[in-house]
């Protein structure tokens, strides 16, 4: 099982490579692995599990933070309206909003040990083409924190921290002439 031993840390030059496509249909090593990614995600939010192991509550996480040069990562969100959980190869945002949200509380990351203050901005709604387990090209539309997942997770498969998107004179500054607003408003 994935732990928190298995996770790379900012640092490591992996998190900022552009990682390699995966071949379609996946092999059954890339399955394999994909599922474990979301099996990990699954424990990290289930109590028992995540104390027993000391994981951090994970809600999404890319193929190179466990050290994998493979363009594939997972999602689990589950909240009082249900589960979501997404395993994806290949993933590319074909169309998305002009609007942006950011999360009032910044974001975090499970490869970065420290708190980093600031904003996040990422678009409002997104459409993510991409391809599931047995191959088949998906489309995805998403809006909100699931969309604000996703960004974050296709930013790492191409070497991009969230950190990089804060603004480095005033990092609670929102970027001028943009329609954003905070994701809970
Ligand atoms: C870095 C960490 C704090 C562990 C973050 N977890 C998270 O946001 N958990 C969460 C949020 C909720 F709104 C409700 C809930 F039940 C659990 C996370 O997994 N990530 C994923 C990551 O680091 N992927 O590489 C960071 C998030 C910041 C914004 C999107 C993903
Ligand atoms: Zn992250």
């Amino acid at each position: 099982m994935i732990t928190m031993d298995d996770i790379v840390r900012e640092g490591d030059p992996i998190l900022r490579k552009v990682v390699d496509e995966v071949q379609m249909p996946p092999t059954e090593e890339d399955k394999a692995e994909l599922r474990c990614m979301l099996q990990f995600l699954k424990n990290s939010q289930n109590p028992e599990i995540a104390a027993k192991y000391n994981l951090r509550a994970g809600v999404g996480l890319s193929a190179n933070q466990i050290g994998l040069n493979k363009r594939m990562f997972a999602v689990y969100i589950s909240d009082e309206d249900g589960e979501m959980e997404y395993t994806l190869f290949n993933p590319k945002i074909i169309s998305h909003s002009v609007s942006m949200i950011y999360l009032p509380q910044g974001e975090g990351c499970l490869s970065v040990d420290r708190k980093v203050e600031g904003f996040v901005p990422r678009h409002e709604r997104i459409k993510v083409k991409a391809y599931d387990m047995d191959g088949n090209e998906v489309l995805v539309k998403l809006k909100g924190f699931p969309a604000i997942v996703f960004q974050h997770e296709i930013d790492h498969l191409n070497g991009i921290m969230f950190y990089d998107h804060i603004n480095k004179e005033n990092p609670f500054a929102l970027p001028a002439n943009v329609d954003i607003r905070s994701l809970y408003e």
